[in-house]
């Protein structure tokens, strides 16, 4: 157990590993960093370091916690993420290096990111990237890409990566089928990272064991990136009626607030 996540963080956070992993689908926790206006990221996507050195020692430190990481493509391209728990202190047993998944419907990612790179030299587990089974010409042309999806699919396993393919009929892959297919593989407990577009899609299929939101005292302006939720409007909100506060306290100058549920949804 690290010093900086206090006895009754952990106590609250585990108790959600000890209960029975659901069959469908592993543990989901969804956790990020914001600031005091909702924002995640600055104008156009600009990556922002949010949390400070303790909350960002937690984070990595939950890291740890966790069979697998995920983010979506839209966050491996714009930050280039580690994924790693690089900021806990050295002890003598390395720490348990959770897999990164990526969600990349078109297969964007780049052979050369630093996920790709670390699991080359042996300091990362190797990444996971699901896509659609389906090629989307459309799709493709408008993002630029000049490869076939066939050649894009070899040059990432070529760098180390291990593709799944998953059926769907929508522009976006659907969640229960990627919690499915990381469930059938052995992942019992994944943490969603983000980013805006992946924390709004977890927040709509309703399935989070636990949020896990670092607050920090910065604001970012109404150009900042937040996260939606397409079931509200002005006139009504939406109640998690399953998520119970279960913590809140301080790290350094941020609060981490979390949010368990009882355990009892999930299949
Ligand atoms: N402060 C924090 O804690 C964090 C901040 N960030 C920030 O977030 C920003 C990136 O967010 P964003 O651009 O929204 O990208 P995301 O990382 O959320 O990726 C979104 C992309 O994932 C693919 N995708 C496929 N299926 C789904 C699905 N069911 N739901 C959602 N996405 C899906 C889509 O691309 P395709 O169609 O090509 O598959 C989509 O455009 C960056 O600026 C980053 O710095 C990121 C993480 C944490
Ligand atoms: N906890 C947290 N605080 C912030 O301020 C952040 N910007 C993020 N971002 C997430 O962490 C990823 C970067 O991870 P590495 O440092 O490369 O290991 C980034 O891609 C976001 O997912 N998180």
């Amino acid at each position: 157990m690290e010093s900086n996540c206090p006895p009754e963080f952990l106590a609250q956070i585990l108790s959600r590993y000890a209960l029975p992993t659901p069959t469908a689908r592993p543990h989901v926790t969804l956790t990020f960093a914001q600031s005091l206006d909702a924002k995640i990221a600055g104008a156009g996507g600009r990556q922002l370091v949010l949390s400070g050195k303790e909350s960002m020692i937690m984070t990595h430190w939950m890291r740890t916690l966790h069979d697998g990481i995920l983010i979506g493509i839209g966050t491996a391209l714009n930050d280039d993420p580690q994924l790693n728990a690089r900021h806990l202190p050295p002890r003598a047993t390395p720490y348990a290096l959770p897999r990164p998944i990526v969600v990349d419907s078109l297969l964007r990612l780049s052979p050369n990111c630093k996920l790709l790179k670390n699991y080359q030299n042996g300091v990362g587990r190797r990444p996971w990237v699901i896509c659609s089974a389906l090629e989307n010409t459309g799709s493709e042309i408008s993002h630029g890409l000049t490869t076939s999806r066939l050649q894009r699919k070899q040059a990432l396993e070529t760098a180390g990566a291990k593709v799944f393919e998953i059926s769907t009929t929508d522009t976006q892959l659907p969640i229960p089928s990627i919690l499915q297919t990381l469930r059938g593989n052995g992942i019992s407990s994944v943490m969603v990272e983000g980013g805006a577009q992946i924390i709004s899609s977890f927040m709509q299929e309703d399935v989070v064991d636990a949020l896990i939101v670092t607050v920090a005292p910065t604001m970012v302006g109404e150009a900042g990136i937040g996260y939606g939720f397409a079931g509200s409007s002005p006139d009504s909100v939406v109640e998690f009626q399953s998520l119970q506060h279960v913590y809140t306290g301080v790290f350094g100058k941020d609060s981490v607030v979390a949010f368990c549920t009882d355990g009892t949804k999930g299949g």
